[in-house]
């Protein structure tokens, strides 16, 4: 008997212009354009298996090795159903291929990192979901096709279906069929961009990204002068840093975005509040190591961001990464040695800031402020992996 099965690996992505409200929350359409860095899946990444066989009663998915319910109308079932859509259509040009449309699915994934901590796991989820039922039902269809299904398990989500820098952009379709993926460039243009992500909490966060948001568009009349009057021009501007490596711009416009969208998280009623002291004791950090380099008559060397959590991403040139790593641990000690990918530290990490770099622009914290620092940088788009790597045992259930 053919076993049909295919296995895929997604990355995260981390926006540099926030994707943050809906016009449609069904078929999640924005309601601005974004712009993310796709992070290296060697690091980070969702693996996930899915398997087509007439025995199967119902599609059901593992997340972690836990069984997950796929609800009827939800963003699990919209996908799985949008992409047998896209099989059938296959099979009715060619009518010698299996009916693997009619079959229902077993899918198991996994996250190598904590899930729904912040660490855009439904990103990476979705785009591996999306990818290994591609792969899976051998669909003829490109990223950005299959970016539109994966919009609509997780908005951030169809980001990852490319490597390096990605737009979304949000069309103006009510149909939705315009707002999609593209490549601004991919990781081989800018592999020096790299990224240091400050794992503050890993604890399940209070305000969800898609609850927050919608409060947002709600409330929010700020929200209403970002969508109109910031994020065009932002999405242009960056967009040309990126092709032009210039870190200097990309690095303002970075900041500049995420802290727009904590004001706007913040102009909602009630409030929300996703970055902590942790977080803002960060800010201060890269802003008096950019100002240090500024006086010098450099320029920016790093750029914070933040998404719906505390989490710090650093993004900056591998050249700076030893300083940035070093100015870290030095106010926020470790319990672990840092693991060190890149090769930076010979003998160990330590704690040490640059010349001139004023020390009482943040305090020191206690060992667990920061409870972890992994050091990544620009990656690859979705990979389709070997059958060895399959999540699946021989009986269609999770491997343990
Ligand atoms: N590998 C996966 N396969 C399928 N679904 C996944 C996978 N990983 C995460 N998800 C889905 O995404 C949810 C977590 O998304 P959530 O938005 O809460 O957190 P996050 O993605 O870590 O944070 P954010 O998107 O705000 O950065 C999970 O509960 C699950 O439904
Ligand atoms: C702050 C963000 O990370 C918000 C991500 O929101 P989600 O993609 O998680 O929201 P849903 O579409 O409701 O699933 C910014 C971004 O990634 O652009």
């Amino acid at each position: 008997m053919a076993v049909y099965q295919a296995t895929a690996s997604a990355p995260v992505n981390i926006a540099c212009i926030k994707y943050w409200g809906k016009r449609d929350t069904k078929l999640i359409l924005p309601t601005n354009s974004s712009l993310s860095v796709t992070l290296d899946q060697d690091h980070l990444r969702s693996t996930t298996t899915s398997r087509a066989d007439s025995s199967f009663e119902k599609d059901r998915l593992w997340l972690n090795g836990v069984e997950e319910e796929i609800k009827e109308g939800g963003r699990l079932a919209t996908c799985i159903r949008e992409l047998k859509r896209l099989r059938k259509e296959v099979e009715e040009k060619d009518s010698s291929l299996p009916k693997l449309s009619s079959y229902a699915v077993h899918i198991s994934s996994r996250n190598n990192f904590p899930t729904a901590a912040g660490l855009a796991s439904s990103a990476s989820g979705f785009a591996a979901l999306v990818a290994s039922l591609a792969a899976l039902y051998q669909l003829p269809a490109s990223p950005s096709q299959l970016s539109l299904i994966a919009r609509q398990g997780s908005g951030s989500a169809c980001r990852s279906l490319f490597g390096g820098f990605v737009a979304w952009e949000m069309g103006s379709k009510s149909d939705g069929s315009d707002s999609l993926a593209v490549e601004i460039a991919p990781r081989e243009h800018w592999p020096d961009i790299h990224a240091l992500i400050c794992v503050v909490s890993d604890d399940k966060k209070g305000t969800s990204s898609t609850s927050g948001m919608q409060r947002t568009v709600e409330t929010s009349t700020l929200l209403q002068h970002r969508i109109k009057y910031v994020v065009p021009e932002r999405m242009k501007a960056i967009s040309a840093a990126i092709r032009a490596r210039d870190f200097e711009a990309f690095a303002r416009i970075t900041m500049q975005d995420s802290n727009q969208f904590h004001a706007v998280a913040l102009d909602t009623d009630p409030p929300i509040f996703y970055m902590n002291d942790v977080s803002r004791a960060i800010i201060a950090l890269i802003v008096e190591y950019n100002r240090v380099s500024v006086a010098a008559g450099g320029k920016l060397k790093a750029a914070y961001t933040y998404d719906a959590g505390p989490n710090a991403v650093i993004y900056a040139p591998k050249e700076n990464l030893k300083e940035i790593v070093e100015l870290i641990l030095n106010y926020f000690p470790q319990a672990e040695p840092f693991k060190d990918p890149f090769g930076l530290f010979g003998a160990g990490a330590q704690g040490k800031l640059v010349e001139g770099f004023n020390a009482a622009v943040a305090k020191p914290f206690g060992v667990g402020a920061v409870k972890n620092l992994i050091h990544t940088r620009v990656g690859d788009g979705p990979r389709v992996l070997a059958p060895e790597e399959a999540l699946l045992g021989p009986d269609g259930l999770p491997k343990a």
